[in-house]
């Protein structure tokens, strides 16, 4: 962020909001020809402690044009008495919403349950994870079953359509005891589903939105397994929180889950962990067999194990009671949820998203090198503000003294446009 030159201590702060207004009138609309409060192109001047903040709509413009407008709202902004920074946000309704589905209203939290191969105990781990966590009279809980090429969750808990519409015109869920559930299998009719790419991709989609989910605590979501084109577009248009990941202990099991939490991580999902299922079993003597006793998933897929379920009859049990390895991984899940949680974005973050990306760069490195040692700079993007961060990271970690340097920052997808970086200096 540019600074002031003189930032006179004795100039009141007092009407600095609407003095900045005053002067942003000199500065044109380049379609309109009005003044860009006039024309509507600046839709907010907040100011907080000498900081100014513009909002403006910048997406009738090209880039160049873009640009020009911003950095002479700011030069406008900056040489007001008693302004020490300025900032300017775009507009951002239609920022990269191409495929993305905002959260449904009433729903807090998104698990997605998704293994790299199909019969890994995807759908049993998903089904018994979501009754362990109804099993919180406290809780509302849902399920959403994916699984366009196995839709198995109306079998495991005995559903059936056909699926009712609300006078809105959005599926009801079925009632499935504790929790309330809808799968791709209730709305295909036993048909066999040959569905394919764009086609498989919309009926996911389409089903979770077009879904009255009401108002939930935590909705499971069964994936499809793999790690192919319609995972990839799940988890690029779902809201997803957190994902387990579903693997049993042999090694190509565990190389192939490697390859999905890679896929997971690159589009900013956060994993929660993976279950290890069928990891041995009880015989009629007593003894417990570990099948794999060499394998440690931890260490090859550098992120915890949340439980690991036996090979046994009760897992697969979906009767009245909750097998007790369900209700621990709740608890592990519940947990993981809170670690890598959403990170709570306080209002003075910048957030770049509807502006063009020349002035992005400019920005967040301004706004960046003004936060103050010890102090976390938040930032909010429509996509991943990976390589960005690194560049800020590195571009102003190298700028102080040696020793001072740092590397971490943290980022989440709070939702599929909306990304937040946390950096502390
Ligand atoms: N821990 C377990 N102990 C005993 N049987 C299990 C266990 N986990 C899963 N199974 C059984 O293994 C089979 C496959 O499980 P499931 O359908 O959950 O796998 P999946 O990964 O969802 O498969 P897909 O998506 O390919 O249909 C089912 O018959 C299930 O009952």
């Amino acid at each position: 962020m540019a600074k002031h030159d003189i930032v006179p201590d004795d100039v009141p702060t007092d009407g600095l909001a609407e003095r900045v207004r005053d002067g942003l009138r000199a500065v044109e609309d380049p379609d309109l020809g009005s003044d860009v409060l006039e024309s509507g192109l600046v839709t907010d001047v907040s100011v907080d402690e000498r900081v100014v903040r513009i909002g403006a709509d910048l997406t009738g413009l090209d880039d160049p044009t873009a640009e020009d407008v911003t950095e002479a709202l700011r030069r406008r902004a900056l040489s007001t008495p008693g302004v020490e920074r300025a900032t300017i946000e775009g507009e951002t309704p239609d920022a990269g919403a191409d495929d993305a589905i905002d959260g449904p209203a009433g729903v807090d939290t998104v698990i997605a349950v998704a293994s790299a191969k199909g019969g890994v105990g995807k759908t049993t781990v998903s089904t018994q994870l979501a009754r362990a966590l109804a099993a919180d009279p406290d809780r509302d809980v849902g399920i959403f079953d994916a699984d366009l090429y196995g839709p198995n969750v109306p079998e495991l808990l005995d559903l059936e359509g056909p699926v009712s519409a609300n006078a809105a015109g959005d599926a009801e869920p079925i009632d499935a005891g504790d929790l309330t559930a809808m799968s791709v299998g209730l709305i295909a009719n036993d048909e066999p589903l040959a569905w394919r790419g764009a086609m498989a991709h919309e009926a996911v989609s389409e089903l979770f939105e077009d879904t009255a989910w009401g108002d939930l605590d935590t909705l499971v979501v069964d994936l499809p397994p793999g790690t192919g084109d319609i995972v990839l577009t799940a988890l690029q248009s779902l809201p997803i929180d957190g994902a387990v990941l579903v693997s049993t202990p042999h090694p190509t099991s565990v190389g192939d889950t490697s390859r999905s939490a890679t896929l997971f991580e690159e589009n900013g999902v956060p994993l929660l962990g993976t279950v290890v299922n069928m990891r041995g079993f009880t015989c009629d003597c007593g003894r417990e067999h570990d099948l794999f006793p060499d394998t440690d998933v931890e260490a090859a897929l550098d992120q915890p194990v949340l439980c690991d379920l036996p090979f046994d009859e009760r897992v697969r049990d979906f009767g009245d009671d909750v097998p007790p390895e369900a209700l621990e991984l709740a608890d592990a899940v519940r947990e993981r949820l809170a670690a890598v949680g959403d990170l709570s974005v306080p209002d003075h973050a910048l957030d770049l998203r509807g502006l063009p990306k020349p002035i992005r760069h400019e920005q967040a490195t301004a706004e960046f090198r003004a936060t103050e040692p010890g102090e976390t700079f938040y930032l909010l993007n429509d996509h991943d503000p990976s390589p960005l961060a690194a560049e800020l990271v590195g571009a102003v970690g190298r700028e102080g003294p040696p020793g001072d340097a740092f590397e971490e920052y943290a980022v989440r997808r709070r939702a599929p446009d909306e990304w937040v970086l946390a950096v502390t200096r």
